[in-house]
Parts: C-alpha cells; structure tokens; sequence
C-alpha cells in the first residue's frame, strides 16, 4: 500500500480503494507489441477474428517486461499489456495496428496484492509513469531485481533507497502545445515514440505549481492570439512551456520555448502572467527553430527576472540556468550524493576530478573535505554556472572546465596529471573509450560513477573491472519513483 500524506491530488487508503470491477479503467495503456528476439517490434500474424475495434480475451499475467509491461500467452503467442501484473487475470483488446498486434487493458478481473490503491483525479495524469499502477513495495521489488540481474557479474548491489513520499517530485516541467482535431489548444506530453500530443493537466509526478502555470499560460493563449506550433506546417508560435522549481528556494523559471524571436505583446504577456502567479521569479523566451526532440534551442532572452534560479542541495547555493542539467529529484538527490561522498573516502588531501559536472554540485559538495576539485562539463552555461557557483559558495579548491569530458582526461593523462578520486556521471548513453582509457591510465584510487542508466554504466563497468579496478559497491536509487527508471551508483577501487 501506498505511504502517502494526502497532499494535493493524490488519495489512498480504503476510502478510494477501487472495486475489483473498476481497476483496468485508470490506465490509459500503451499500445504494446508482441515480443520476440530481433529489434523489440516484431511482425505476427493477425488473429482470423480480428477487426479495426480488436477482439477481447481474458488472459493472465505470469511476469514483467523490463519497461514494467505484463507478459501473458495468447494463442501461442507472447503479448505485452501495460498496467497488468504478474498473477492479475485481465480482459484485454488485441487488435491489428499495421504489422504488429497492440493490446490494450479493459479491465483487471482478479487485482495482485502488488497493485497500487490510488484513484487519479485527472486525465492522463499517470502518463509517462509505467509504474503507477505498481504499489511502493512491489516498485522497489522490480527494480531491485533489474539491478541485481544487471549488475550481477560485478557483485550483489546494496538494497535501492526508497523515496518516502514519491509524488510531485520533479523539479522540472515540460510541456508541449499543439491543437486537437477540433482545434482547440491543448498541452501535454508525447506519446511514446511518436510527436502526438497526449493532453494533460497534471501528472502525478510533477510539480503542482509547474502544473498550474502552464495551464494558465494555456488558458491566456486565446486572449493573446498565440498560435502554438505545428511541426508538419511550420506554422504557429508556443512549442514547449518550461518550469523549474527551486524546491527549497520557491524560486520559479518559466521558459516560453517558440519557433520565431517575434513575440508579440510579450510586455502585456508577461505581466498577466506575473500577476496570476507572483511567485514566479523569472521568464525567458527561447526560441527553437529545429526540427529534432530537443525542447530548447540556442537563443534565449531574458523576460523578466535574473533569468536563473537558484536553489539549495546539500546545504549549498546553486545557481541553475534553462539550459544546465540539474536532477530533477531533490529528496533522493541529497541522498545520492551523500552516498557518492562517503564512496569517496575523502580525507581532506584528494585530488578529485568531477567529469559531467553540470553545474558543479557533486564537486563543489566534495570540496569541503578534498584538496581541490577538477570539473568539466560539455555544455557552457553549465560551466558558467557552476564557476558562479563556486564563488557562491567560497569554494577556493574547485576549477571548472568546458569541454568534452573525454578529451579532457585524455589530455591530464597525457601531462602526466594524477587523480585520487573520479566522479564521473554521463549522460544516458555512458561514458567512451577516451574517457575510461584515461581513467585507468590516471589510476586514480577510487571512481565514483553515478549513472540515470544502469545498462550503459554496467557496460562502462566491465571496461574498468577488465582494466585494474574492482566493483566494490553498487547502490541504487530511487531517483523517478512511478516511472520505469533507476539511478545507480557505484564504486570502483583500483586493484594494486
Ligand atoms: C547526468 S548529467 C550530470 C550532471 C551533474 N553531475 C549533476 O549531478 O547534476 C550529465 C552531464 O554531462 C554533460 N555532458 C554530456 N556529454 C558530455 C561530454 N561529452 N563531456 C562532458 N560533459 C558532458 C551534460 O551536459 C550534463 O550536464
């Protein structure tokens, strides 16, 4: 059962615990495919019976899929169906989408003790989180067990950090604009793997206030003849609305990301805006006129404010552009870097490299017990940021670097530089054989590596375990409760 304080939205307990009957109507599942070996979509056979609206079956779910989708066996075949849980006995639609065979959950006939006792207020406000319907206990099982499987070879990781209340977490919003078919506007998050718009007003997930101030810019778009974007016209103004939080701090950014730099009536804009939310301390304009997933483009304006926000981790003052990475989970970030630091064994004497600084908190936190601090970080507002930060804070031991963080070390290694302790945290896709190669040229006694994917860090792993360095510690954290997500982190020890 779910631990929560009823804040906001969210309910539990048994005065909203669903019927039996009513269980499959919360999800708004995913269409899923037929598994098999070659590329995760696979061509099948469509069942004689089926038609545009599908046929429905009751099937039985025997286990997960890594994306937290039930496996269950139909007519000889293995289907996936988001939302149902191992030993739940479902009715589901199968029906034909092109080469694939998508399914969809009616309803849950026989619920698991495993599922969650939540009622959502909202529509959609469970997208993008596969694990809602999962309660806390049987959430933390699934990735436990993802990471014990995972990080096997290199020893059995320590038990995940749980996150006490694990709603509203995130610190940052991202929302889309587009219009539906009436041509209404509507805002909300992509479906996955497509661009179509799934609209929302709240997840479960996101920050309260980010949520309200989007639906307000929303609900002024009318009144202030903002078109919002249409990719396939080009047409249209408002892509994506941006809100970052200071959760401490109660400092908020709005960044208003549109196609053109021409933004009519942007001083009225501004100022309705501000009057609805006071509390909003800054707004910017960015303007992205790409056509790939990234939300921000390169020019930015300042509105109004600073145009950055600051907030507090670990008892230090960050500064935090738009553009500059910042962990969207504060609670379980404290957590995580307090257990990178004690990784470290740091004395007071280290000299530390912190490779894919950001914005330069995990070194800045270990400069207080380490002889100096090294950071580099590709992106330059990160940079810019974390060297304010530094002063800040009156770190005199740390410099920040802009650059790839594998050249970087290439060319340490290559005068000769020493490192005592490496923390490294890449971005999704890992680190690269520069990088690491370096590392163990550098010997440094202890690497730190936190990583948001596990699968690219036991890669990178088993490059250090194979080049003098042992796995002596991994520790998951549940940095992305109710979404399919695990933050790891582990330590290296070089072997003499
Ligand atoms: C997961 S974030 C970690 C940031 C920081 N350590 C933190 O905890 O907030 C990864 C960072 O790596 C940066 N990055 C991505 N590729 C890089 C590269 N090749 N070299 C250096 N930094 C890179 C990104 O800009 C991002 O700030």
């Amino acid at each position: 059962m779910n631990k929560q304080k009823n804040n906001g939205n969210i309910k539990s307990g048994k005065k909203h615990h669903k019927s039996k009957k009513q269980y499959g109507k919360q999800h708004s599942a995913q269409a899923s495919r037929t598994s098999g070996k070659s590329k995760g979509k696979h061509r099948t056979d469509t069942p004689r019976q089926s038609n545009q609206r599908g046929i429905t079956a009751e099937v039985t779910c025997t286990g997960l899929t890594n994306e937290g989708k039930g496996i269950v066996q139909w007519k000889g075949k293995q289907l996936e169906i988001a939302g149902l849980l191992p030993g739940e006995t479902g009715e589901v639609n199968i029906f034909k989408k092109g080469r694939f065979i998508d399914t969809k959950l009616k309803r849950v006939i026989k619920p698991s003790e495993d599922r969650a006792n939540l009622t959502l207020s909202f529509p959609n406000e469970g997208v993008g989180c596969h694990l809602y319907h999962m309660n806390e206990h049987a959430q933390n099982r699934f990735k436990q067990k993802f990471i014990d499987e995972l990080m096997k070879p290199f020893g059995k990781p320590e038990p995940i950090i749980t996150m006490e209340f694990p709603f509203y977490y995130r610190n940052k919003n991202v929302m889309t604009f587009g219009l539906n078919k009436k041509r209404q506007i509507i805002c909300g998050l992509y479906a996955e793997n497509s661009h179509q718009i799934i609209p929302m007003e709240r997840s479960i997930i996101h920050d309260q206030k980010a949520d309200e101030i989007i639906q307000t810019i929303k609900g002024m778009m009318k009144s202030f003849k903002m078109q919002p974007y249409n990719e396939d016209t080009g047409r249209g103004f408002l892509r994506h609305v941006l809100v970052r939080v200071g959760k401490k701090s109660g400092e908020i950014m709005v960044v208003l990301v549109a196609a053109s730099p021409m933004f009519k009536g942007k001083n009225n804009f501004v100022k309705a805006l501000r009057k609805a939310h006071p509390e909003i301390t800054t707004i910017l304009l960015n303007v992205n006129k790409r056509n790939d997933s990234m939300v921000l483009g390169n020019q930015e304006k300042v509105l109004f404010g600073k145009g950055t926000i600051t907030d507090t981790l670990c008892g230090l003052k960050f500064n935090i552009s738009a553009k500059s990475f910042y962990q969207i989970n504060p609670v379980q970030t404290e957590k995580l870097y307090a257990k990178a630091i004690e990784m470290a064994e740091l004395t007071g004497k280290e000299t530390v490299v912190d490779a894919y600084c950001g914005i330069g908190t995990i070194g800045l936190i270990a400069s207080k017990k380490a002889g100096k601090v090294i950071g580099v970080e590709l992106n330059k507002d990160a940079v810019r940021d974390a060297i304010h930060n530094s002063k800040r804070n009156g770190m005199k031991n740390a410099r920040f670097y802009q650059g790839d963080a594998g050249e970087f070390m290439m060319q340490m290694a290559a005068r000769g530089e020493k490192a005592d302790v490496v923390f490294m945290d890449p971005p999704r896709s890992g680190s690269d054989e520069a990088f690491l190669s370096s590392v163990v040229k550098m010997q440094p006694n202890r690497v730190v590596y936190i990583s948001c994917n596990p699968v690219t860090q036991a890669r990178d792993l088993k490059y250090l375990a194979k080049n003098g360095y042992a796995v002596e510690s991994i520790q998951p954290v549940d940095m992305f409760p109710q979404t399919v997500h695990v933050e790891c982190c582990s330590l290296l020890v070089r072997k003499n």
